[in-house]
């Protein structure tokens, strides 16, 4: 459903997006992580039509984003990072405005503006402006919004950013609901465990580059043959963390109120190794075991020593 093929861009002599190789198929929940900077919105732009390449193919529906961007636009909804609402417009009056940009006739639009504000959770909002609404609503009717024409697909660039945890929970089930109507979806995020659950796939760009994709099963099981540990002792945290850094396998401990989190790179040998010296230097070792990585774990195995 979305494809692209070497996609580059660049603004003067700084290269946004290098040599960018995606496929997305139909149906599919694609998430699109990296940080400020690394070059989501601009391919997001690129495949809204927003933004021309510099070299390099996208595809939308097998329609070729430069020279069929009438036909990509009908297929794709667009929610921008950033987005204006217009002041003195009560919800439904804005869904009415996008309406008719898409030419919906308006005998129609009634019951489709009600089915709208129903399924981002702010029937209860219809009358109200929208300026007054709170961040995570106002998210939520750009959402709304970019679902007038009924796109199959939605190219959504941090539609969580700045939200609540509570808010970014409403989000997410509501994106779930698009997921089993069958929409494709590229969503980009900085909230990387809360994708897991909602892509079947994920890439990973930095400074331009695709440094990891495919889906999360795959990632977590095979970044650079690390697995992720925790431990958790009863008291002696401050020895536990000296033996635990000191270990050439150890990397990147967290450490929580006497329960550790931590990337080991050795093999079950080297494991097993670890648990018998913190045992025999007496650390009172409650639980010792393999974590499941979450997005987070892996992003960071991922993206180590690639950042500035
Ligand atoms: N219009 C522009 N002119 C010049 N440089 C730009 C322009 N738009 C983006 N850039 C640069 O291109 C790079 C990629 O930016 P982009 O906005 O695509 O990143 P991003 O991954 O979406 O970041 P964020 O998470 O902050 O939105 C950045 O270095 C940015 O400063």
């Amino acid at each position: 459903m979305i494809e692209t093929q070497g996609l580059t861009k660049r603004y003067g002599k700084l290269e946004a997006l290098k040599d960018l190789n995606l496929k997305i198929e139909q149906g599919k929940v694609f998430g699109f992580i990296g940080p400020n900077g690394a070059g989501k919105s601009t391919t997001m732009m690129i495949l809204s039509t927003l933004l021309r390449p510099s070299s390099g193919k996208a595809y939308v529906g097998g329609f070729d984003v430069e020279k069929n961007p009438r036909e990509v636009r009908q297929l794709i909804g667009y929610m921008p990072d950033f987005f204006g609402v217009y002041d003195n417009l009560k919800a439904i009056e804005y869904l009415d405005f996008y309406c008719g940009a898409y030419q919906i006739p308006e005998r129609k639009r009634t019951a489709l503006i009600a089915d709208l504000l129903e399924l981002v959770n702010l029937s209860g909002k219809a009358d109200s402006y929208v300026d007054s609404l709170s961040r995570g609503m106002k998210q939520r009717l750009g959402l709304a919004r970019c679902l007038v024409h009924d796109p199959k697909v939605l190219i959504l660039d941090e539609p969580a950013s700045g939200l609540d945890p509570r808010a970014r929970i409403e989000m997410r089930e509501i994106l779930k609901e698009l997921r089993a109507m069958g929409k494709t979806i590229i969503i980009s995020s900085h909230i990387l465990p809360e994708l897991a659950e909602l892509c079947n796939d994920i890439g990973v760009i930095e400074k331009g580059k695709l440094i990891a994709y495919g889906s999360v099963g795959d990632m977590t099981v095979g970044v650079k043959g690390i697995s992720i540990m925790q431990l958790k002792v009863l008291d002696q945290a401050e020895a536990a963390e000296k033996i635990l850094t000191d270990s050439p396998f150890v990397k990147r401990v967290d450490n929580k109120n006497r329960y550790f989190r931590f990337q080991f790179t050795g093999s079950d040998v080297d494991k097993a190794a670890l648990l018998a010296n913190l045992l025999s230097q007496g650390i009172p070792v409650v639980s010792f075991s393999e974590a499941k990585e979450n997005l987070e774990d892996v992003f960071l195995a991922i993206t180590e020593g690639v950042g500035s």
